[in-house]
């Protein structure tokens, strides 16, 4: 059972999403955009260390294990978990527009219970742009890219300028980001999108 409520649904006039010619080539494993993201980010312990890969389109594909920290019931792992998957593996995708977005809204169907040491195979597209939105989708398979589907996501990210992290963050932070070469280049990457 599923549905996608209005707010995810593209406008008539909507296009489809354009892979930037400087995105990631097809097969390149993306990297964490900040170590301290739960999401992706090495220095988080119980993080979801999510690594994700460059598909051919505007689309990326990610593996995340399921840890016990990730528990919400005895041995399977928590539904918010699995939406933060999502939401990273989604998130991921601003790689391949080259835009700097985040999440304005994300629905979850779960349609199968996730139990610990499961590997879930992800893949997220974007499916249609307008303006500054961003439509997109995503999955989550156990036992292979091609089992069956135990979570699905729907989202919309909204495209933001640098700013958004600079005048939100937490100033301790945002100045460490600020001094780290690495960090900064990473910013500046998608800054070449007008
Ligand atoms: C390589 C990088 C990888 C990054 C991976 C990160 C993965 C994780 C991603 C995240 O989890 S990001 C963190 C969670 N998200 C947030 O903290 C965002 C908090 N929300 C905001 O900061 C603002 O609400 C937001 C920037 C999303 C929008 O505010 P704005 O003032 O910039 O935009 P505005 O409100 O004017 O909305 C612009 C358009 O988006 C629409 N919109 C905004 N929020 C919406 C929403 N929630 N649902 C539906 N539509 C929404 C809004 O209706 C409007 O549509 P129209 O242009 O057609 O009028």
């Amino acid at each position: 059972m599923s549905g996608t409520s209005a707010r995810l649904t593209p406008p008539a006039d909507a296009v489809k999403p354009v892979r930037h010619p400087d995105a990631p080539a097809p097969g390149e494993l993306l990297g964490s955009h900040y170590e301290h993201c739960f999401g992706c980010g090495g220095g988080q312990p119980h993080g979801l260390h999510l690594q994700a890969t460059a598909g051919e389109g505007v689309n990326v594909t990610a593996e995340f294990t399921v840890k016990p920290a990730h528990q919400g019931a005895p041995g399977l792992a928590h539904g918010g978990v699995l939406a933060t998957a999502m939401d990273e593996a989604l998130g991921a995708l601003s790689w391949l527009l080259r835009v700097i977005a985040v999440t304005g809204r994300l629905e979850t169907d779960y349609v199968l219970p996730v139990p610990v040491d499961t590997v879930l195979f992800l893949e997220a597209e974007v499916t249609a742009v307008h303006g500054r939105k961003i439509y997109c989708r995503a999955t989550g398979r156990t036992g292979g890219a091609e089992g069956p589907v135990a979570v699905r996501a729907e989202a919309l990210f909204i495209e933001v300028k640098v700013e958004h992290f600079i005048d939100n963050g937490r100033p301790e932070e945002i100045q460490a980001a600020m001094s780290d070469p690495d960090q900064i280049r990473r910013a500046r990457a998608f800054e070449v999108n007008p």
